[in-house]
């Protein structure tokens, strides 16, 4: 099976190296030349739970793909806002047969891949991974995490192709899961990403002093209720406390605690624009229009973006 992952950023990097270390055939594109100058000289060079280990990996970029390279899996892990500039620069990847597995962050990615693809192609879901860069080439990964997902496609092919992911992914060490109900998934990951990546962003710290903080739950709890009152407004049965519970899990230091989310390192670290649009702005959009109110989520939306212009974040 040829894979091919759109987005060599940390998570891009993270599977590629855990699929290409088990063997398996990853090719990567992205769009940031220093860190295909990196790959190319000296493969991935990753800081893996605290062991340095290196994979070599075929890279183009974006723009100038190999015009013979055709993905069986095309894994897209792009920031949102790079998502649709990166799929039709790289349309030539892309034959009926391929799949695509999209686990970025964020609501409206059904939307965006339908625009490209069939549904019998789209395989949607989120993961725990995490991942970051200490620089071109070299991503820090530590730590545990799984893959959840489901197929759009309605056919038994659709399905069987989904459960033939999981399979991969549980070979090479990414935990996949078959789950049953794809948008009770997705905003199940949004209640993380809406609580834990706007605040260690604004509050400059990691997950576990995050939840170390008890002054914290309080803003935590109010801005999981509001995810939770949208996604139920919108049809999709969710449980205020298993929610709860489940963000609590980033609080662990044993496993992701010690993260800082991806919105972070986008921010405060390489002083780049955040997804926040695609994470709390979308659950206040979404609000406004099923009538629930989210002014918790309307204010975090406002205040990450208030840090962007005053960091002057590109
Ligand atoms: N990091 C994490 O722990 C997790 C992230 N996710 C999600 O996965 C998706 C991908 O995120 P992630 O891998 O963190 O993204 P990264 O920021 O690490 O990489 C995304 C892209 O940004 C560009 N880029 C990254 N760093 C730099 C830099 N310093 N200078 C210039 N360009 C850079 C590269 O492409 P280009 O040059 O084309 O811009 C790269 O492909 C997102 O939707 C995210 O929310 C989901 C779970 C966990
Ligand atoms: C919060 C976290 C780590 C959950 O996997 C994430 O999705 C991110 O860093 O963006």
């Amino acid at each position: 099976m040829k894979i091919v992952i759109l987005g060599a950023g940390g998570m891009g990097s993270r599977f590629g190296l855990m699929l290409k270390k088990a063997g398996k055939d990853v090719t990567l594109l992205d769009g940031w030349d220093k860190n295909i100058e990196a790959i190319r000289e000296h493969g991935i060079r990753a800081n893996y739970n605290g062991e340095e280990v290196q994979v070599d990996i075929d890279i183009y970029p974006i723009d100038d793909v190999d015009p013979d390279l055709k993905a069986d899996l095309l894994i897209v892990f792009t920031k949102a806002m790079q998502l649709e500039d990166a799929i039709q620069a790289t349309r030539s990847i892309v034959t009926d047969q391929t799949k695509v597995l999209c686990l970025m962050n964020g609501i409206g990615y059904d939307d965006i891949l339908r625009k490209y693809f069939d549904d019998e192609q789209i395989v949607l879901g989120n993961t725990m991974w995490t991942a970051g860069l200490e620089g071109p080439g070299r991503p820090k990964l530590f730590g545990n995490g799984y893959v959840n997902l489901l197929n759009l496609g309605k056919s038994e092919e659709a399905t069987a192709a989904a459960k033939d992911i999981v399979a991969l992914l549980d070979e090479v060490g990414l935990n996949g899961v078959y789950e049953k109900e794809i948008f009770y998934l997705i905003y199940k990951k949004v209640c993380v990403n809406a609580t834990m990546n706007g605040l260690c962003t604004i509050l400059e710290c990691n997950m576990a002093d995050l939840g170390d903080a008890q002054a914290s739950h309080d803003l935590i709890n109010q801005l999981v209720k509001e995810v939770v009152d949208v996604a139920n407004a919108e049809g999709v049965e969710m449980d205020l406390d298993e929610m709860i519970d489940h963000v609590g899990e980033c609080f662990n230091r044993e496993t992701i605690g010690g993260h800082f989310p991806s919105m972070y390192q986008d921010l405060i670290t390489n002083n780049r624009l955040t997804e926040i649009d695609y994470i709390n702005g979308a659950v206040a959009q979404k609000g406004e229009k099923l009538n629930v109110p989210t002014p918790y989520n309307q204010f975090l939306t406002s205040l990450v973006h208030t840090k962007e212009q005053l960091l002057g974040a590109k």
